[in-house]
C-alpha cells in the first residue's frame, strides 16, 4: 500500500527567500513557483535526486499553513507526502483505523495534478501526512 516518498514540505514565511538559497547557496534545482488556490499555498519543488523538498507559504486568505507560521515564523517542517498505489482504498483503510481525514475526506488535485489528500497530524504520531496517488 504506502509507496516511496513523495516529497517533504516546508513552510516559510518568503519564498522567493527560500528559493534563493536552497537555488543559489546550495546550488539546488528549483521549480518555477505553482500559485495553488484551492490549497492555499504557492510552491517550489527542490529535486534531491532520491525524493523532493516542497516549499510553500501561504496563498491568499484562510490558508491552511498560516496558522502553522505564525507558531513557527521562521518557517518549519510542516508535511511529509507517500505515494499510495489506491489513495481511495488507503484512505478508507485509515478512517477504519480511526484516523481523521482533512478537508471534505474526497481528494483534491495536488500540485503534481495528481489526487492528493491529508490525514490529521494527531492521528499519525504528530505528523501532518499527506497521501498521493502514486
Ligand atoms: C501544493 C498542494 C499539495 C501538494 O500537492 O503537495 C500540498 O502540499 S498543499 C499543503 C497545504 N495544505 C494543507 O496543509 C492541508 C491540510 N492541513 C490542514 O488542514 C491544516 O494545516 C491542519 C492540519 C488542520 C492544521 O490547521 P491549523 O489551523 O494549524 O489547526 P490547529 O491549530 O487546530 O491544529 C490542530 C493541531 O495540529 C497541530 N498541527 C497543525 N499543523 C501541523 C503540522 N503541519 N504538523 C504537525 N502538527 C500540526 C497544531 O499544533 C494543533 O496541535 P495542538 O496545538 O497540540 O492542539
Ligand atoms: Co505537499
Amino acid at each position: 500500500m504506502l509507496g516511496r516518498l513523495n516529497h517533504v514540505a516546508i513552510a516559510v514565511p518568503d519564498l522567493d527567500a527560500a528559493t534563493a538559497l536552497y537555488r543559489d547557496t546550495l546550488g539546488a534545482s528549483v521549480s518555477q513557483p505553482q500559485a495553488l488556490q484551492e490549497h492555499g499555498v504557492t510552491v517550489v519543488f527542490v529535486d534531491v535526486g532520491n525524493t523532493k523538498i516542497e516549499l510553500l507559504q501561504p496563498l491568499g486568505e484562510g490558508s491552511p499553513i498560516a496558522a502553522f507560521l505564525e507558531k513557527n515564523p521562521a518557517g518549519g517542517m510542516h508535511h511529509v507526502c507517500y505515494e499510495v498505489d489506491d489513495i481511495i482504498a488507503a484512505r478508507d483503510r485509515l478512517k477504519a483505523g480511526g484516523a481523521r481525514v482533512l478537508g471534505d475526506g474526497n481528494p483534491k488535485t495536488g500540485a503534481h495534478g495528481k489526487p492528493v489528500l491529508f490525514l490529521h497530524p494527531k492521528d499519525l504520531f504528530g505528523t501532518l501526512v499527506e497521501l498521493e496517488q502514486a
